[in-house]
């Protein structure tokens, strides 16, 4: 397949853009002949092709996987550890490749796009070094002349279903903590967005990375999902993606009792307090519904504005918005990118129309200026109530709503008015108030006066339907590692019984 125009006029080295699926070391075709066409969201033309994998190829990966697991978990975890570190300095060197392999891909603007590839990277790094830190337990022992203990190993393969809106990182976060366990990975990233993940399996590759290692099959979503679901030699399974898929694998894997991790939906509350600023609080509110066009997890949903500022937050919300630059995120100065598809626009403006005919007004978001047909301008909504899909679902999309309240107590039960429970974000300088705040919602991580919350140290992700388990931080790696416990008798006890 030749590759497309706007690809090879902007990447370094072509050999990071593959049309092919990667299995066992090698590039790998469809051997139905399906396949999928990739488009930029910003312009509609493709990009490119990829193949879509037949069930017995799917199989040939758990095949590859559970030959390399051999090899792999039998490493020391600094062998391992130089590999991965290996990787990062790949993915570091590659970083404008990527970049814009993701851009055009994704259509987020190139200065996130590099962002999220240093993002990306800086989970490599921190499971590379975590991978060393797998310590087992001693334990004082109950039963007379044994000893006691436990060791940690790798669960085993591990199947990584991943979304388009963090191409990249939402690879990252899951494979590198994988590999450095000792587990070999098989990854599905989604359709829109193969590129950046077969990017990283052409650097894995030359970082050393033994082949089965990492695997990134392609084809048909619910087809590949319900093979690596219903494997028994899978043992884990980690899902970033919507709740509504996330329920699916949870179900399909039921048969086979895997491990699972899920990062699901969020629908994040926004509160502002009366004690804040209004400007620096609208700036900052801004900053978290817009960044990917809205298409992110920790975007601001739902803003809860105190009703003795909520004007002036407006005021200052509708100046900041008015200033974000919609458009071609391989141009210069752009905000806001397309969104992933025209259904995502068309969701987008039910959305927006579902709100006004429930009495919300439409305070700024004109779509007449969107440059294309993916493009969607961003929205502000004041008058939000509970029964509005505005409210209720994950808009996922560039469109802010505003609610006002008037007390601590009310807005606490109207944060955590949802089924999801990934984010909330609280701006307040009452000390009072942020306990209070912290302890009462219901949700995995809660941000204090900084939009940035999330990284390598820290322990991402969900409670209620947002998900299972944490990614990152120092746990993250025991989602792929399991506890074995021993017993050793007649050898004395520690304890010295
Ligand atoms: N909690 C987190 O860390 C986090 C991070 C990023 C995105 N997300 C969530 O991801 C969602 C957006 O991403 P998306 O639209 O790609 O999600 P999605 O659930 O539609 O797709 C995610 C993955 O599942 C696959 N898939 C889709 N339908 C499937 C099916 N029927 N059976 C099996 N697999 C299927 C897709 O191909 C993709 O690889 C949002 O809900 C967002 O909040 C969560
Ligand atoms: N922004 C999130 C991904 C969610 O979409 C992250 O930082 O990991």
């Amino acid at each position: 397949m030749k590759l497309s125009k706007t690809l090879s006029a902007r990447i370094d080295d072509p050999r990071l853009f593959r049309q092919y699926a990667y299995v066992n070391g090698k590039w790998t075709h469809g051997e139905g002949g399906r396949e999928e066409a990739v488009f930029d969201p910003a312009t509609g033309e493709a990009i490119g092709h990829i193949p879509w994998l037949e069930a017995h190829q799917i199989r040939e990966a758990v095949d590859a996987a559970e030959a390399a697991f051999v090899h792999w978990r039998a490493l020391r975890a600094d062998e391992r550890c130089e590999r991965l570190l290996a990787w990062y300095d790949l993915i570091q060197a590659n970083r404008e490749d990527l970049a814009t392999i993701m851009t055009l891909e994704q259509g987020k603007p190139l200065p996130d796009a590099r962002g999220e590839v240093e993002y990306g990277a800086s989970f490599v790094r921190w499971f590379a070094e975590e991978g060393k830190r797998t310590f087992g337990e001693t334990i004082p022992s109950h039963i007379p002349n044994a000893t006691l203990g436990t060791l940690k190993e790798p669960v085993g393969i591990a199947a990584l279903i991943t979304p388009w809106n963090f191409p990249l990182a939402m690879i990252t976060r899951k494979a590198a903590a994988a590999m450095a366990a000792g587990c070999p990975v098989i990854v599905k990233p989604a359709g829109e967005t193969p590129f950046s993940a077969l990017a990283l399996a052409e650097l894995a590759e030359r970082a050393g990375i033994p082949a089965g290692i990492f695997n990134v099959v392609l084809g048909d979503a619910p087809e590949v999902s319900k093979i690596l679901c219903a494997e028994e030699r899978v043992k884990a399974l980690s899902f970033t993606g919507s709740t509504r898929v996330g329920r699916l694998l949870i179900e399909q894997s039921a048969g086979t009792v895997k491990r699972l991790s899920m990062e699901l939906g969020g629908n994040a509350p926004f509160i502002v307090a009366p004690d804040m600023d209004p400007k620096e609080a609208a700036f900052a509110a801004v900053a978290a519904k817009f960044q990917t066009a809205g298409q992110d997890c920790l975007a601001a949903n739902r803003i809860l504005v105190h009703e003795s500022i909520h004007d002036e937050f407006v005021e200052h919300f509708v100046e900041r918005m008015s200033a974000l630059t919609v458009g071609n995120g391989l141009e210069s100065e752009i905000d806001l990118g397309p969104l992933i598809h025209r259904q995502a626009v068309d969701k987008a403006a039910a959305i927006v129309d579902d709100a006004i005919s429930r009495g919300a007004r439409l305070v700024a978001g004109d779509q007449n200026q969107a440059p294309g047909p993916n493009f969607f301008m961003p929205v502000l909504l004041t008058g939000v109530t509970r029964d509005m899909q505005v409210w209720r679902e994950e808009n996922f999309a560039p469109v802010a709503g505003v609610t006002a309240y008037s007390d601590d107590d009310q807005v606490i039960e109207m944060a955590n008015d949802t089924e999801y429970g990934l984010a909330a974000y609280v701006y307040t300088h009452d000390i009072r108030r942020i306990w209070k705040m912290l302890r009462a919602l219901e949700f995995g991580m809660v941000s204090v006066n900084s939009v940035k919350m999330t990284g390598p140290p820290v322990p991402f992700g969900g409670v209620k339907q947002s998900g299972l388990g944490r990614e990152g931080g120092i746990t993250g790696i025991d989602e792929y590692l399991e506890t074995k416990y021993y017993c050793l008798g007649g050898l004395g006890s520690v304890s010295g019984s």
